[in-house]
């Protein structure tokens, strides 16, 4: 019985994804943008889902420019993409180049650093916003500067940074494509991420609005939606990270960053409003859908036939999250009373 069920269930879900992933790639391939000698800023580009992003662009030809803050690491970074580009066309020591900001602090400095990078490059025509970081805490113990600074960097620093570089592309009047990077935390608030799910919607629907205003200006804005992806910020995160936020996390997969940043260029260079990897992705992205903008009819359509049994799949998804938290929490509570009585 729960076989046919399942087979059932396979049946409505996945096979409908595969025949729309192989419609998909039929359709979009002619509609693909090209990043050929073109101007990509990455932020956050000197390590995971950026550098890879970074990378991925200068093997499609594109001029980079990477922004953090530590310089080191973007020094090693830039020579990573010039090895991409090397490879590409046997030179390519023009074609990147970083500049060392934190995005968090003033604006005065995130303006002429961006003013810089046009000025040797030419203006932008893709922004990347990968600059960003989780911590996940329970909630009453997380500071207010955690706070202030999860929200400084993910959500302020992609304000400040975006909003100079599309004054700059509305000027050219040449179009260009915006790209934020939210997470799949962002679409669902999960356990020890209170602070951060919150920074990373807010980034949602800092972009939902932007795709309106810029539409006009043939400017495309692409909202990225990870899970977890194994990058060095990622190790950090789990050095702290509750185990309940890591097992209800595992639900959607581990990704490596090649993976994400590669679904992200393409995305992007389509002009998806959604980017992300994995069965857990596109059911979780289609079910959050909302009243997001419409990029193509395909998704669309995945949205209107597949919202109901997506929304009676995540029943099971939440239950199964519930029981992690109940299970840790009486586990927690049986190592309590073991140290009383000892
Ligand atoms: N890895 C994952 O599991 C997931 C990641 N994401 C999101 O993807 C993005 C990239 O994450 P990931 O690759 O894992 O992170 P990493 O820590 O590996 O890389 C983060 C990058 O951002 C830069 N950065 C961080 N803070 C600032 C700042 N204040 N100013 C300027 N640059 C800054 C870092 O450089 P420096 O420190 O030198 O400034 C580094 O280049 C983040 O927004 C993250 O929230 C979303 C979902 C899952
Ligand atoms: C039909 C319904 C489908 C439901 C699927 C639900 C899956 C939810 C899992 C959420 C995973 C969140 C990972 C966040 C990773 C992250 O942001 C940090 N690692 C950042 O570094």
């Amino acid at each position: 019985m729960v076989f046919v069920f399942v087979l059932g269930l396979l049946g409505c879900v996945l096979l409908p994804y595969l025949l729309m992933r192989l419609l998909w790639s039929h359709f979009s391939a002619g509609k693909q943008q090209q990043l050929n000698g073109k101007h990509v800023l990455v932020t956050g580009g000197s390590s995971g889902i950026g550098l890879s992003v970074a990378r991925e662009a200068a093997s499609r030809g594109a001029k980079v420019t990477l922004v953090a803050r530590n310089v080191d690491r973007l020094l090693e970074a830039k020579r990573a993409v010039e090895g991409v580009c090397a490879k590409l066309e046997g030179e390519g020591s023009s074609k990147v180049q970083f500049f060392s900001v934190d995005l968090a602090g003033r604006r005065e400095h995130i303006a002429s650093a961006i003013k810089e990078a046009e000025a040797s490059m030419g203006p932008v025509y893709m922004l990347v916003n990968c600059a960003g970081f989780a911590r996940a805490q329970v909630f009453e113990d997380i500071p207010q500067s955690l706070v202030k600074e999860l929200l400084d960097v993910n959500l302020m620093g992609s304000f400040t940074v975006t909003q100079e570089v599309v004054r700059s592309m509305k000027q050219q009047g040449k179009g260009g494509a915006v790209v934020f990077t939210s997470s799949q935390g962002g679409l669902v608030g999960l356990y020890g991420f209170t602070a951060y799910s919150a920074a990373k919607a807010a980034v949602v629907k800092l972009a939902e609005a932007l795709h309106m205003e810029v539409k006009p200006h043939g400017i495309t804005v692409t909202v990225c939606y990870p899970p977890d992806t194994q990058t060095p910020g990622f190790q950090e995160e789990n050095k702290t990270k509750p185990i309940e936020t890591r097992l209800i996390s595992e639900a959607a997969g581990l990704f490596t960053s090649e993976q994400v940043a590669k679904k992200l260029v393409e995305d992007a260079l389509q002009g998806k409003f959604t980017s992300t990897v994995g069965f857990e992705g596109f059911m979780l992205t289609t079910l959050c859908a909302g009243m997001g903008p419409i990029s193509d009819s395909l998704s669309l359509l995945a949205q209107v036939f597949l919202s109901g049994i997506f929304r009676l799949i995540s029943a099971f998804y939440l239950w199964s999250f519930s029981n992690i938290i109940k299970r840790e929490h009486r586990k927690k509570i049986a190592a309590a009373m073991r140290t009383k009585t000892e």
